[in-house]
């Protein structure tokens, strides 16, 4: 009889299942594409299954798969932490908090980054204990971080990933390097089109509208020197209405944007993005390991 392994839940590289043999020991039945069948045993599921729920209490994720050879390897991913930076309402920040909070992402938000005090992500912050820090220094904002003591106060923090949330400063060279292939940004539109310096918020919008362009959507990427000019990582799109206004279609991209950046760091957070050769970071599907997108 083949039933459904609790493995599968460990190893979402592998589609595993169960056949129970004649001697109660276990075969672990890896992808179609190989027939061969790997021994297991009881014991070894029942000490995978224990440690799994010790684990989950540790903030770690368990991640178990079956080797040709018949090893059963475990590897332990650590809950991420994060730093989200945000100049303005912070929308998308408080729904990548939810979706910590709720577990779909294995990660938690220990400090955000503003350049504006008073701004509603920073309030937000504030409001969940969570630790606001002022960068850069402006003549507005005196007491902000140079980008080194930012460097230094993200490592303290043991940084795994930073993500910009409506930041509007450029990230300086220094932090880039410090955090290479881990720091991300969402921009509301499809990415080349209406990107770069200028373009941000309703100015985006007012710019897609006004083009007569027929789609627009968001666009997740990796952050380099420049604005905009990242590899991208993940899209969405939505129509552009005959009769949209900007803040129509503002409303209209937010909405796909909060769902975007919530999936696109719970991939980080699981360690399920990967570099094809020429540069594309892709992200591997967490319902079916063998797809990426
Ligand atoms: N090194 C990088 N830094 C930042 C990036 C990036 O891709 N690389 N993305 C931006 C976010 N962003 C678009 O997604 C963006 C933000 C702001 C601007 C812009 O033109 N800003 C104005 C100043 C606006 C203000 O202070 O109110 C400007 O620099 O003149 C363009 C794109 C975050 N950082
Ligand atoms: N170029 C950067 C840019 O325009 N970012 C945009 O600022 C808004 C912030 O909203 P939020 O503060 O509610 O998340 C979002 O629409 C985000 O894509």
């Amino acid at each position: 009889m083949e039933a459904q392994c609790s493995l599968c839940r460990f190893c979402p590289k592998l589609s595993i299942s169960l056949i129970r043999s004649p001697n109660y020991s276990f075969l672990l039945k890896l992808p179609s594409s190989s027939s061969s069948f790997v021994q297991t045993n009881h014991s070894t599921l029942r000490s995978v299954w224990f440690k799994e729920n010790i684990a989950r209490r540790k903030n770690v994720q368990m991640v178990v798969s079956a080797s040709l050879k018949g090893e059963v390897s475990k590897t332990v991913i650590q809950k991420k932490k994060l730093a989200v930076f945000v100049s303005g309402g912070g929308s998308n920040f408080r729904s990548i908090h939810e979706a910590s909070l709720e577990g779909s992402v294995h990660g938690e938000i220990v400090v955000v980054v503003t350049n504006k005090s008073g701004c509603g992500g920073a309030e937000y912050a504030r409001s969940k204990n969570i630790p606001v820090v002022l960068f850069p220094k402006t003549k507005d904002e005196p007491n902000g971080l140079s980008a080194s003591e930012l460097v230094a106060t993200l490592k303290h923090f043991e940084i795994d990933f930073i993500l910009l949330a409506g930041y509007l400063k450029l990230i300086p060279l220094e932090l880039i390097q410090a955090y290479s292939k881990s720091i991300v940004n969402i921009h509301p539109s499809l990415l080349p089109a209406f990107g770069g310096k200028g373009y941000y918020g309703m100015k985006v919008h007012k710019a897609v509208v006004n083009s007569g362009a027929r789609f627009s959507g968001a666009t997740i990427h990796l952050v380099d020197e420049h604005f905009d000019t990242g590899r991208i990582l993940a899209q969405r799109v939505v129509p552009v209405l005959a009769n949209d206004s900007a803040e129509d279609l503002a409303a209209r991209v937010l909405k796909e944007e909060h769902g975007l950046y919530a999936e696109v760091v719970a991939a980080l957070c699981d360690e399920r993005i990967i570099w094809r050769s020429d540069g594309v970071p892709l992200i591997q599907s967490k319902e079916h390991p063998n797809e990426f997108y």
